[in-house]
């Protein structure tokens, strides 16, 4: 569903990924893993278009979207929630769910209320600023929000990161409910290795750049994989 091959971003004269290869089939969990600053959310961006690459393609369903504009990708029915948990903070809960869908040019408005129904803690919330709600509610309104444009394939840049341990478990499940019940096809960066070994079909080592290591999720159990991971 989603291949990258020998992808090659820079920060000006930076290079920061080097020949990256990932893939990702339908309906798959794939995680990307790998220390911090090793290049994870730079993978992230570059396949969603955030930002540009030197070298190497970018395809989605067979098509190559190498050079296509972010919000031309979410319409192809790729989601993409960045890391950060990122809402737009003046606008309520509602209206933040209502500028995405209006935005993504979908006539039919019953997708607001399947992504509320996949976060139904966020319903007494809709009048709420997104900018007063808690770091986990906020992740589960960046998800809601990405949920709203039906995607195909869902993208998260650590989603449990920085989130109280209450809703960390939360957004856990839904992401496994995703997967499992509605057949999304999940790319996840992931430090927690517990669930990335719970869930994942595939992984991907990434370190300095450079893929260093790949295989079935199984195999995260290895200590080899797990000292390649350790701080
Ligand atoms: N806007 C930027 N300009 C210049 N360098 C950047 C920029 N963003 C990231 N970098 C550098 O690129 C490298 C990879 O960063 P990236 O955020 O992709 O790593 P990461 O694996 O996602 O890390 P983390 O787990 O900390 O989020 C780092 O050395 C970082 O300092």
């Amino acid at each position: 569903m989603l291949e990258v091959t020998g992808l090659e971003v820079a920060y000006g004269r930076a290079q920061v990924l080097f020949g990256v290869d990932l893939a990702v089939p339908a309906g798959a969990l794939a995680c990307v893993m790998g220390r911090n600053g090793v290049g994870k959310t730079t993978l992230l961006n570059a396949v969603m278009g955030v930002l540009p690459t030197r070298a190497g393609t970018v395809r989605f369903e067979g098509r190559d979207i190498t050079k296509m504009p972010t919000h031309e990708r979410v319409r192809l029915g790729m989601g993409y929630v960045p890391q950060g948990h990122e809402t737009f903070g003046q606008l309520t809960v509602a209206e933040n769910l209502r500028v995405t869908w209006e935005a993504s040019g979908s006539k039919d408005r019953s997708v607001i209320d399947e992504a509320l129904d996949v976060f139904p803690r966020l319903r007494p919330l809709l009048k709420r600023r997104a900018g007063f709600l808690s770091g986990g509610q906020q992740q589960q309104l960046a998800i809601a929000r990405a949920l709203v444009t039906r995607p195909r394939m869902l993208i998260l840049d650590e989603p449990t990161e920085g989130i109280q341990p209450s809703i960390v478990t939360e957004i856990e499940d839904v992401i496994e409910h995703l997967h499992k019940e509605r057949g999304l096809a999940v790319l996840l960066v992931e430090q927690y290795l517990d669930f990335a070994m719970r869930l994942a079909d595939r992984f991907t080592v990434l370190d300095a750049g450079v893929v260093v290591h790949e295989g079935a999720g199984a195999e995260l159990a290895d200590e080899g994989v797990q000292r390649l991971l350790a701080v």
